[in-house]
């Protein structure tokens, strides 16, 4: 059997040894192991998790792949006025679909999530998610796709994907961004935190607290370190969030492990500047492939 599935979860297995554990709470990718190409040996764990983070669905998970939706960040749009930050799609439970690929390339699940009365006196706007997660041998495929079931109103939202790369945050290179605007979220005023910056560096590291939106994301996107490497293959999506809150922020975070910020890097594919804005009966998707170098 390709997969398991209990009650809290989905656990996807491929034949050379991957695999992928999806809480239905948020659908939560907490797990991804995959072993290196052309190596032989045990597939390692890629992402990271906080020894901290709650897996009881008392609030969202610190680490792994929480889907962010309909807000980015405290919510701005008055259709959100009532959401906590990055919105609720991480904090509720989804529902198994089904198994839509089950072969020697892979193995791929639909989780779904749509209005219910937690949500409902939340949020009043109708909407349907789906999300498919996709295993291979050496990859992850994470699309999320954003459908407006209404018949005249328009739906306004914001999506992103908030990857936590398992990786030692201080020798991390992230590439191309060298030349993409960015918005510094780190910096102290309004202002400042609204204003434009060109990237100047070839490769951006997180040495120190860094929390940046850029735009017109490039479609594949490396994470190195001595020792490792991951590719993200991005469609549908504008944005690049790179977030590491080091000691300064992460000491603050109740979830996180100790020193946990020198074991991630957040790498998050999103459309979080403006709203994207969906006719009625129109989708939107955004696909995230995590590759293992
Ligand atoms: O603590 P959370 O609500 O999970 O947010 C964690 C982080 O998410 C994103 O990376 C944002 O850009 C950060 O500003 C935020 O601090």
């Amino acid at each position: 059997m390709p997969y398991e599935k209990t009650d809290d979860k989905v656990v996807l297995k491929h034949p050379k040894g991957a695999s992928v554990v999806i809480l239905l709470f948020g659908a939560t990718i907490v797990s991804w192991k995959a072993s290196d190409r052309g190596q032989l040996g045990s597939p390692t764990e890629r992402l990271f998790l906080s020894s901290k983070a709650a897996l009881d669905g008392s609030k969202a998970v610190r680490g792994g792949i929480p889907v962010v939706f309909p807000c980015f960040g405290p919510p701005e749009h008055p259709d959100h006025s009532k959401l906590p930050q990055h919105g609720f799609a991480r904090n509720k439970i989804w529902a198994f679909d089904s198994i839509v690929m089950d072969n020697d390339a892979g193995v791929s699940v639909r989780l779904i999530l749509q209005p219910n009365p937690t949500i409902t006196k939340l949020y009043t706007k109708n909407f349907h998610l789906v999300y498919v997660v996709t295993l291979a041998e050496h990859e992850l495929s994470t699309d999320i796709h954003v459908l407006n079931p209404a018949s005249s109103e328009t739906l306004d939202f914001q999506a992103l994907l908030h990857t936590y790369i398992r990786a030692p945050a201080n020798e991390v290179s992230i590439t191309p961004l060298l030349g993409k605007r960015y918005v510094d979220k780190t910096e102290n005023s309004p202002e400042a935190r609204s204003t434009l910056k060109e990237e100047g560096r070839s490769a951006v590291d997180v040495r120190t607290f860094t929390d940046s939106v850029y735009e017109d994301t490039p479609p594949e996107i490396n994470v190195s370190w001595p020792g490792g490497d991951l590719a993200l293959k991005l469609s549908g999506f504008t944005t690049l969030t790179i977030w590491n809150p080091q000691e300064e922020a992460g000491s603050k975070i109740g979830d996180m492990e100790e020193k946990g910020w020198e074991r991630f890097v957040c790498v998050e594919p999103g459309y979080v500047r403006g709203f994207k804005q969906l006719g009625p009966g129109e989708t939107w998707i955004g696909q995230q492939v995590l590759v293992v170098a």
